[in-house]
This record gives structure tokens, C-alpha cells and sequence, in this order.
């Protein structure tokens, strides 16, 4: 294969989150194993494949970090890798681009094949296309925090007016205008790892990869880390792979979450997805303490609107959570939310429909529609369309 020719998709659709949005993704992985060990080439395909952990260590002395793993991050997303310690998630994401060697598998980016990629054509890839932000930030203790923001423009032969006014740039979209003469020793952590996202930016690379970044911050300032990235994500709409172990992080920032047990990936969805039909018992066990009608939203609990609910009660959007609309519920005082999409109700959510919710007694997108009603007018009557759905001009 050449270096430029694109990879397709050998898996199940299925299972690899394949794009299906028509756009190229940014990261195209098949199949992809990285094993430690004694003869770990022999491992993928053979009758060890399969093997438990433990038992695979016993048989052969290799671990498989990684175990044929299937997916596409696509343009634009937040792909959240996450799952216990010792699951995998850092190998996977190094092996994205080199810093650890698959085992086999196939793997590219922007359509390009990393694995036949030479040394200078990864080191482009590593500058340029795919900056990593660590968990230990790498500032270089004597410069300046615009000096820091600046190197990684040097690199790439900016004139020193262009790198001072383009670093003064991305300081200033990471909050740290007023801080460009201090040194990374005059910062506090969230503000160093700030300066460390500011640098990854600097390159303007197609995809940020982001390893644990904020697991060494103090709650708070983690907290302020999650909702700056938010911040950049929908203001910058660049695509990032986050790495994370924190199950409440993943379901912040994820617009996909993987979620990674033993090397695999068990369940690959959206965090609605993830919490509201999880795949196995392990997920499901991995989601249990998570507050449902946080993460579920209305469009998953909604039912159709049945006759005169058209036109009372708060609108919501479908995408608004549940726990949103049962306050808008609550304040209104009506019975139902209409939920609106545009000008048209989509739908409504009653009280029974958000205790569902967050009883867990309904899975997502099963909500039914009450027996018809009798109307105000005595006339029993049911819903307007055969989805439920009617239009309504507002
Ligand atoms: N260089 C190595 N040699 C042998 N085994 C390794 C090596 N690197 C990682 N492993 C093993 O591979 C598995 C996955 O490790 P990895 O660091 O990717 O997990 P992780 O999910 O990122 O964990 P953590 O959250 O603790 O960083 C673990 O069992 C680990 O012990």
C-alpha cells in the first residue's frame, strides 16, 4: 500500500463506530494489537488470541495492551478513551502515532497509513498533526509562559515577531493574558497545563491527543481544565482524543466514549448511549452510580403528544436532559413538556416518562404513549401523526 492510499474499513461496521457521516475520519484503526512479550507477533490470530489476561501470560510470558481494536475517531469529535487502570488506554493512544509500535492491525490518519510512514514523515505527523498534551506538562522551566507558547513555533521556521505575536495569541485563548513574562515555577498547575495546551495549539494540529492531562490537578482547577476544553472544543471544533480514567470526566467532554477493559474496547457509543443501554454487565456495572437524567436526554424519554398537549407547558429541546426538563417541569407547574425541535413539537415528557428516567425502569427510546385520552371536549383522541409528531408553528 502507498502512503497516501486511504485504508477502508475491514471490521463490522457495527462495532468500529465507522464513520458513516460521509466525511473522511481523522483516525482510521482496524484490528489494531500491541502485545509485550516474548515472540508477541505470534500472538494476534493465533489460538493464544483469545486467552484471558492472566492465562495468556501464563501460556506465552506477553501481555496484550492492546487487542484488536476497531474504530474511526471522525473530524470534529471529542474521542474519550477510557476505563480502568492497566485497560490499555495509553498504549492504544500512543500506538496512534508510533510512540509505541503496534503489533499488527492497520492504522491511519487523514487517510494516510501511519505504519508506512519513515522517521521524518512521523516526526511531521507527531509536530504537526497529532500534538499530545501530557499529564506532566514538559515546560521548559526557564523561558518565559510566551517563550513556552513559542518553541513549538520555532520549530517550524516562524520569524521571532510571527511566534511573539501568534504565542500572545493562543496565551490569551487559554485564559493567561497578563501571565506572559512569568516562568512555569510562578504558575499553579491548572495554569501550567494551560500554558502545555496553549503549545499543543500553537501548531494548529488536526487532532490534539490529550493523556490524562488533568488527573494530577486538585478538583477544582480540573474542573476549570474540563470546561476550558469544552470552551476551545466548541469554539475551535478540533477533533481530540482524551484519555481518562474518571468516569464523570469522560461523560463531560466525550462526544464518543470508548470504553476499554483487558485491551478491548467493550462499548464504543455516545455517553447517552453508554449510560442509557449499556452493552454488557461490566458496563453496565462501570455506569451504575451515574445519575441517568444528567446524561440521558429528552428526545430519548419523550412519548408522542396526544391531543390538547400542544399547546400548554414549558419547551424543551430534545437534546436538553431530563434533568432539565423536570425542573422546567416543576416550575411550570404543567403536567407535560413539549419538546421542540425548531418550531416543531416533536414530542412531550410527562412525570412518568422522566421517573423512568431516573428509576432506570425504561430503556432509552422504548417510551410509549399513554392510552388515548379523553379530551377536554369529551372526545377520545390520539395523536396526530403515526410518529406521534405534529406541526406546530410557534
Ligand atoms: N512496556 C511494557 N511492557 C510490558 N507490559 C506493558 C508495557 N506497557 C504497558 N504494559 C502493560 O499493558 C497493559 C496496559 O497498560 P497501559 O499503560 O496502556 O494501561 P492504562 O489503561 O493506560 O493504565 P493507567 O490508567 O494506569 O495509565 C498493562 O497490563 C500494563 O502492565
Amino acid at each position: 500500500m502507498t502512503g497516501t492510499e486511504t485504508l477502508k474499513a475491514t471490521g463490522p461496521a457495527g462495532n468500529t463506530g465507522a464513520t458513516g457521516t460521509g466525511e473522511n475520519p481523522v483516525f482510521s484503526v482496524r484490528n489494531l494489537w500491541k502485545v509485550f512479550g516474548p515472540k508477541a507477533d505470534r500472538i494476534p490470530g493465533s489460538e493464544h488470541a483469545t486467552l484471558p489476561p492472566a492465562e495468556l501470560r501464563e501460556a506465552t510470558g506477553c501481555t496484550a495492551a492492546v487487542r484488536d481494536v476497531s474504530f474511526d475517531v471522525r473530524k470534529g469529535e471529542v474521542f474519550v478513551v477510557m476505563g480502568l487502570s492497566g485497560s490499555g488506554k495509553s498504549t492504544l493512544v500512543r500506538c496512534l502515532t508510533r510512540l509505541i509500535e503496534p503489533t499488527s492491525g492497520t492504522l491511519a490518519i487523514d487517510g494516510e497509513d501511519v505504519l508506512a510512514m519513515d522517521r521524518s514523515r512521523l516526526r511531521e505527523l507527531r509536530r504537526h498533526r497529532a500534538a499530545m498534551v501530557f499529564q506532566h506538562f514538559g515546560l521548559l522551566p526557564h523561558r518565559t509562559v510566551l517563550d513556552n507558547v513559542a518553541y513549538g513555533l520555532e520549530i517550524q521556521g516562524l520569524s521571532k515577531a510571527e511566534r511573539r505575536s501568534k504565542a500572545a495569541e493562543l496565551v490569551a485563548k487559554v485564559g493567561l493574558d497578563g501571565l506572559e513574562d512569568r516562568r512555569p515555577s510562578q504558575l499553579s498547575g491548572g495554569q501550567q497545563q494551560r500554558v502545555g495546551l496553549a503549545r499543543a495549539l500553537a501548531v494548529d494540529p488536526s487532532v490534539l491527543l490529550f493523556d490524562e492531562p488533568f488527573s494530577a490537578l486538585d478538583p477544582l482547577i480540573r474542573r476549570e481544565m474540563q470546561d476550558e476544553v469544552v470552551r476551545l472544543h466548541r469554539e475551535e471544533g478540533r477533533t481530540m482524543v482524551f484519555i481518562t480514567h474518571d468516569l464523570s470526566e469522560a461523560l463531560r467532554l466525550g462526544t464518543r466514549i470508548a470504553l476499554m477493559r483487558d485491551g478491548g474496547i467493550v462499548q464504543l457509543g455516545t455517553p447517552e448511549e453508554i449510560v442509557g443501554s449499556p452493552a454488557d454487565d461490566y458496563v453496565r456495572e462501570f455506569v451504575r452510580d451515574v445519575p441517568r437524567e444528567q446524561v440521558l436526554t429528552v428526545a430519548t424519554a419523550m412519548r408522542p403528544a396526544l391531543a390538547g398537549e400542544s399547546e400548554r407547558g414549558p419547551a424543551v429541546r430534545p437534546e436538553a436532559t431530563v434533568s432539565e426538563a423536570i425542573e422546567a417541569v416543576a416550575r411550570s407547574g404543567d403536567p407535560v413538556a413539549r419538546v421542540m425541535d425548531g418550531g416543531r413539537l416533536v414530542g412531550v415528557v410527562d412525570h412518568a416518562c422522566l421517573l423512568d428516567v431516573v428509576a432506570g425502569t425504561s430503556e432509552p427510546g422504548t417510551a410509549t404513549a399513554p392510552a388515548p385520552t379523553a379530551s377536554a371536549s369529551g372526545a377520545t383522541e390520539a395523536p396526530d401523526a403515526p410518529d406521534g409528531s405534529r406541526e406546530v408553528t410557534l
